[in-house]
């Protein structure tokens, strides 16, 4: 139907989702997130954040408390509240800009995300006496995403306790339990290979170790490579294996940029031979979409996409994340849009989250539940492993929770009754119980 959206909604108030239709004449296509490793279903979550806080340094309270939430491949979520009601904190949490205070952030190590942020132009400041195509073929030289790993260095690192490891006899990597172990610690320098241990289910690392030749180099599981404090190397090299899977067929030339750039609606002759200074605000939002779906993602995350978008540009976007086979996360003000687009939301108010709304993904694969209280991960077999969430547990406490969830993690990965994000989620849970003061 065309013509006006309110008109269509009161017509027919019962619909629970609206197209802005278009003339046509724009038309956005969002490139296909392919298949990914490991995770068949679409509806299965792949990103999750669980029991999450987080306080501004200058503030004295926290600006988002005890958030929850999933997103899979089938999300169409919007996120709506007032000013400052802390979604675009909440969002950068989400996409690894800010690190919680408590609480964990879950993320398929091979998934894609992109983030359009709400002030988008920033991305092109550096890069207004260059065309479109030359930014993106800037950013993406090396099959890395430089504004991502910006992101990843600007992150800052929490003071975490690393475990100490020496190399015994020139092959096994053991941990460090006497002064004289210490003396012998090796420190990761570089992730050279990855592979997966499918018995183990978990991934391991060939690591070149500080101030050692390749020789010794050994392949370390991804739970003792985050113990020894390497999270962000690993981080960046599991992004880079992400970013190399979704572009094995699409080449960093001319005319592949050209392509993509057209199917954002930018004709050629602009993404070639037009600076970046001399296009419209609508045409520089249009150029930092298309560069972040350059990577193919299987998550994109817009804050306030519709701001400099006329009309029709409104429509095709609409349009387009209908059609996009990716999870979707909206922060908008603007109603008309986020209903037509989103059957989930997120409404944030004074740092809490509520839900409303249909999720898209059938929960009927969804064999991590939380509970007030305890979490509570169901095993393949169907047995509950309940994991204490996070209070102030005494020393001994804690070690005894610690000793507790690495014994799941051995008897789960021996029997195979637990997955691989449940692994993921019980490492990350020993991680934050080993870092807790
Ligand atoms: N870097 C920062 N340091 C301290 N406080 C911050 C920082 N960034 C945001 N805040 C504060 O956190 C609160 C939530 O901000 P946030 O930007 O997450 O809200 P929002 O819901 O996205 O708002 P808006 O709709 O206006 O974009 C606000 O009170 C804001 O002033």
């Amino acid at each position: 139907m065309k013509g006006n959206l309110n008109d269509f909604v009161a017509k027919f108030p019962e619909k629970k989702s609206y197209f802005i239709l278009t003339n046509e004449k724009v038309r956005f296509v969002f490139p296909e997130p392919g298949p990914l490793e490991g995770v068949k279903s679409l509806s299965k979550h792949i990103l999750k954040m669980t029991g999450v806080t987080f306080q501004y340094p200058t503030r004295d309270k926290p600006t988002v408390m005890d958030i929850c939430l999933e997103v899979s491949r089938v999300s169409r979520v919007a996120v709506i509240g007032p000013n400052g009601a802390g979604k675009s904190t909440a969002i950068k949490l989400l996409i690894g800009e800010l690190t919680p205070s408590e609480g964990v952030i879950t993320k398929h190590p091979n998934m894609r995300l992109a983030y359009v942020a709400q002030h988008a132009f920033f991305h092109l400041e550096k890069h207004l006496n260059e065309t479109p195509a030359q930014y993106i073929m800037w950013r993406f030289a090396g099959n890395e995403d430089k504004e991502s790993l910006d992101l990843l260095n600007k992150k800052k690192e929490v003071d975490k306790e690393v475990t100490k490891y020496f190399i015994r006899e020139g092959t096994t990597l053991c941990q460090c339990y006497s002064p004289a172990e210490e003396k012998l610690a090796v420190e990761p320098e570089a992730i050279i290979n990855r592979h997966e241990d499918k018995k183990a289910k978990t991934k391991e690392y060939e690591v070149k170790w500080r101030g050692k030749s390749t020789d010794c180099n050994l392949w370390v599981k991804r739970d003792v490579l985050l113990s020894m404090g390497a999270e962000k190397m690993v981080q960046k090299f599991d992004e880079k294996m992400a970013a190399e899977a979704g572009l094995q067929f699409k080449p960093l030339t001319t005319s592949a940029i050209e392509k993509h750039l057209a199917d954002f609606g930018i004709d050629p002759e602009d993404a070639s031979h037009t600076l970046i200074k001399s296009l419209s605000g609508g045409q520089k939002i249009k150029v930092v979409m298309a560069a972040c779906f350059w990577q193919n993602p299987h998550i994109i995350v817009l804050d306030e996409p519709t701001n400099y978008l006329d009309r029709d540009s409104l429509g095709a976007l609409v349009q387009a994340i209908h059609d996009y086979k990716g999870g979707v996360i909206i922060i908008s003000h603007n109603r008309e849009f986020a209903g037509a687009v989103c059957q989930e939301k997120w409404i944030m108010d004074k740092g809490r989250l509520r839900r409303e709304g249909e999720s898209v993904a059938t929960r009927e694969e969804e064999e991590v539940k939380e509970e007030l209280g305890d979490k509570v991960v169901i095993d393949a077999l169907g047995n509950e492993i309940k994991v204490n969430k996070q209070t102030t547990l005494s020393d001994k406490e804690k070690k005894k929770e610690i000793k507790r969830i690495q014994k799941l993690i051995t008897d789960g990965k021996k029997k195979k009754t637990i997955s691989e994000d449940e692994i993921l989620d019980l490492e990350l849970k020993l991680e934050e119980l080993k870092t807790a003061p």
